[in-house]
């Protein structure tokens, strides 16, 4: 596999163009973290233009946090155009399982083949058909018991399935990993795991296997997170603290050893 080391030094080369279609809490915080990552990032979500640029960027993230039924359309017409173009996108179903309209749009974005799914356990628990103790937008399961459930839609889906909490997991239905590292402060600062998202997608747009892009933008994050609470007395200093971070890995610091297999 291509070491995250080498993930992140095409990442940076490449500086993709990622679309991304995330909610109004995360929108800042996640366009920031691309920004310190060496990526670009475009909020570009509306019906009238979400397929048009889906053409032009290197890939497409969606993210169902905040929803509406034009959002939706949104997401339906630059999923179809990033299947049709033949461009990485990046499915991250929060709160799946919450409303009707979560459960809606989340199976037919499934229906488009996203390339990755990246979930918390609840999330990925309730995509693969089982019950799911999610607390809204946070998880209440453990990643351990979502193993066999990431591992069940990687397969019928043909997607790669991120499952992340304190120990991240990575299947593509026969390859998988855990990565480790990271802080319990990143839960508590809103949008940490939608900013991630959108990472995944600036990795998918530069590295070739969206297995290997997806466990890269997994540990750019375990070594970011690991780093800021060095130095964070609590959320709100973690979370400039964690910017910097973003922005300091390297392929020397992200810690290739951090990726185990599963
Ligand atoms: N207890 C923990 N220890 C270390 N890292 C953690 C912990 N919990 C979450 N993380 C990390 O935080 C990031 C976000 O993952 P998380 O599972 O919290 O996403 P999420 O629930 O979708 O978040 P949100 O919906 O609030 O954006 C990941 O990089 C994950 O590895
Ligand atoms: C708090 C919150 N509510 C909807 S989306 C979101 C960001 C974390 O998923
Ligand atoms: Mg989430």
């Amino acid at each position: 596999m291509t070491a995250p080391s080498q993930s992140l030094a095409s990442m940076r080369e490449a500086a993709p163009l990622v679309q991304c279609i995330t909610n109004y809490v995360a929108m800042n915080f996640a366009a920031n973290t691309l920004l310190a990552a060496g990526a670009a990032p475009a909020m570009v979500h509306d019906v009238e233009e979400a397929g048009e640029f889906a053409a032009i960027a290197g890939a497409l993230t969606i993210n169902i946090g905040t929803l509406s039924p034009r959002w939706v359309a949104g997401m339906i017409e630059a999923s179809s155009v990033a299947a049709k173009t033949g461009k990485p996108w990046v499915l991250d179903p929060v709160a799946c399982f919450a409303t009707g309209l979560r459960r809606e749009a989340t199976s037919r974005l499934m229906q488009k083949s996203p390339t990755i799914v990246r979930g918390n356990a609840s999330e990925i628990l309730a995509i693969g058909g089982q019950d799911s103790s999610g607390k809204g937008v946070d998880a209440g399961d453990s990643v351990t018991a979502a193993e066999a459930a990431a591992r069940d839609v990687a397969q019928r889906a043909g997607s790669v399935v991120a499952v992340t909490g304190e120990v991240d997991f990575v299947t593509d239905g026969s390859r998988a990993v855990r990565i480790s590292g990271g802080s319990p402060l990143m839960p508590k600062v809103t949008a940490s795991g939608c900013a991630l998202t959108c990472l995944v997608g600036a990795y998918a747009a530069a590295v070739e296997d969206p297995f290997d892009a997806t466990v890269g933008a997994l540990a750019h994050f375990a070594a970011a997170g690991a780093e800021a609470a060095k130095v964070a007395q609590g959320p709100g200093s973690f979370l400039p603290a964690f910017l910097d971070a973003v922005a300091a890995v390297t392929p020397e610091t992200i810690g290739d050893d951090r990726v185990q297999a599963a």
